[in-house]
């Protein structure tokens, strides 16, 4: 039997602005039950590479499989494996929490639609909500209902920038524990950004550094940082982000 390919497959993956290399050829994987996290500084290209795992932007080159569906020749089937939460991508604040479920599921073409909400708002804890707009939660309570939403059509590849953004401790540790969850129980991989080094540790299974579009590193965020003479993930990051070139391969003759 052949294995089944990885839920996420990106290969020499880059974006060009002009003379700016926003990506600039990154090759990784994301595997089945695995979350990965994707960290980096500011400007390092992470949204950059989300964008273009979602389709919204064009890469210049190079390749995207998601569960081996190749993104450019057969987009609709790519993108029906993946789903999205992001803070910056609230959804409409004067629609209800089951308007919002309701809207989305239609446009994923959810089967069983009805049912598939109510399983959700029990999961998510939204049951008490379904009847208040959006607009009105807490940071807390859209971020669940975000979650809720991204895991409409079961996506098999979900991606999550910066989930726990602004929400309090308490809070993060419940939406952190409801994604592990998800990708422990089924056949989905989750790709995940967050500057939050502790909340990495706790929850990645891998991490990815870029920095000036490369992926300058990547393995286990709890020995990593021993293995570049780093006590913790965050004195990598700092080293990373400062030095980026001293990690850098040196360019072939
Ligand atoms: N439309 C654009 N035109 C020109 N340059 C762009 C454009 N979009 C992004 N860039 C540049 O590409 C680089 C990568 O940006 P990107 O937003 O992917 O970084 P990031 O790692 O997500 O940063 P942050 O952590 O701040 O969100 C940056 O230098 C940015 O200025």
């Amino acid at each position: 039997m052949t294995p089944s390919p990885p839920v996420l497959s990106v290969s020499s993956l880059r974006k060009a602005y002009g003379d700016r290399m926003a990506v600039g050829g990154i090759t990784f994987e994301v595997g089945r039950r695995e979350v990965v996290g994707l960290l980096g500084p500011n400007g390092a290209g992470k949204s950059t590479t989300i964008n273009m795992l979602l389709g919204v932007l064009e890469p210049t080159s190079g390749t995207i499989h998601i569960e081996g569906v190749d993104l450019a020749s057969r987009r609709v089937q790519a993108l029906e494996r993946t789903n999205f939460a992001a803070v910056y991508a609230p959804l409409p604040g004067n629609l209800t929490v089951a308007q919002n479920l309701r809207v989305f599921g239609l446009i994923y073409g959810v089967k069983g639609l009805s049912a598939r909400i109510e399983a959700l708002l029990t999961e998510y804890d939204l049951q008490r909500f379904r009847d208040t707009k959006c607009g009105v939660l807490s940071s807390g309570e859209q971020t669940r209902v975000s979650l809720a939403k991204a895991m409409l059509n079961q996506p098999r590849l979900l991606l999550l920038d910066e989930p726990t953004a602004s929400l309090d401790p308490a809070t993060a540790v419940d939406i952190r524990d409801r994604i592990r969850a998800f990708a422990r129980q089924g056949d989905s991989g989750v790709l995940w950004t967050s500057h939050n080094m502790y909340e990495v540790e706790a929850v990645c299974d891998r991490v990815l550094f870029m920095s000036r579009g490369k992926v300058l590193l990547q393995g286990d965020p709890k020995t990593l940082p021993g293995e570049h003479g780093h006590d913790t993930l965050e004195a990598l990051f700092i080293a990373v982000a400062n030095e980026p070139l001293a990690l850098e391969r040196p360019p072939a003759p």
